[in-house]
């Protein structure tokens, strides 16, 4: 199909206010290729608007694949709000009831849903490595992610200094999303820059990831641990196991909402 011409149906999903435009490609019509299509529909003035765009499409050993593109068009490394909105798609399509493994391009995932279709628990890759650059914390949890805590994280401009790490001499080439978190005792408070949507988001589910990972290093707490996160869209936990710089069984939990559907 010409993605540019011929009409599009899309449905549109949020996860903690990071949005995705969501399109069954079973019969694969959108050409997975058009990266210039998916930056137009991914644009907020000029197309549909969101964060990313994830093509739902068949695979012979799991419920479905998971393709992700950033807002900039290019294919992304892993999503994890993205991972979640799309297990409410594939609810709500009636290809999945309560459970799924799913594949996505950083391997295998099981997530459960809830029978309302609207709180979604994603497992995510286990963590055997993480790094320190200075006071920040650098791990891959799908997606690369540098941590770093901060004070005063409501009026930080996380868009200036977000910018300026992802693109400085160490991370600048393969980029990185960069995750600011204020520790207030019960909860994180986190505000990410986006790599390939090149912007704050309000929230990235692979980057509180990290983030409740890196506390867990930084505090040095170990054994079953659950970490409640608030981000700019709302809340999000991380449910995980700690034993020496091993991270396994990690769950990313919160909603995930159709917004509308559109034919474009
Ligand atoms: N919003 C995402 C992160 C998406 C991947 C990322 N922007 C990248 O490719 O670096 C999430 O919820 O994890």
């Amino acid at each position: 199909m010409n993605t540019e011409t011929q009409p599009l149906h899309f449905y549109k999903y949020q996860g903690a206010g990071n949005d995705f435009i969501l399109v069954d490609n079973r019969s694969l019509f959108f050409n997975s290729d058009d990266y210039e299509a998916v930056s137009k529909l991914c644009d907020r003035r000029f197309g549909i608007g969101a964060d990313g765009l994830m093509l739902l499409q068949s695979h012979p050993e799991f419920d479905f694949e998971m393709v992700y593109y950033n807002a900039d068009g290019m294919p992304g490394s892993m999503c994890g709000n993205g991972g979640r909105c799309i297990v409410a798609f594939a609810k709500q399509l009636r290809l999945i009831d309560r459970e799924t493994n799913f594949l996505a391009v950083d391997g295998p995932h099981y997530a459960k849903i809830s029978p309302e279709g609207n709180w979604v628990e994603l497992q995510m890759i286990n963590v055997n490595q993480i790094n320190r650059d200075g006071e920040a914390w650098v791990l891959d949890t799908g997606s690369p992610h540098y941590v770093l805590q901060t004070q005063g994280l409501d009026t930080l401009d996380v868009y200036s200094e977000g910018k300026a790490i992802r693109n400085n001499e160490t991370y600048g080439a393969k980029g990185i999303n960069v995750n600011f978190v204020e520790d207030f005792g019960d909860h994180l408070f986190v505000r990410t820059f986006e790599r390939g949507v090149e912007d704050e988001t309000y929230a990235c589910g692979t980057g509180v990831t990290a983030v409740a990972l890196a506390h867990a290093a930084a505090t040095g707490k170990h054994g079953h641990i659950s970490t409640p996160v608030k981000v700019l869209g709302g809340n999000l936990r991380i449910d995980f196991d700690h034993h020496h710089g091993q991270f396994t069984g990690i769950f990313l939990c919160g909603p995930a909402e159709l917004v509308f559907t559109g034919t474009r």
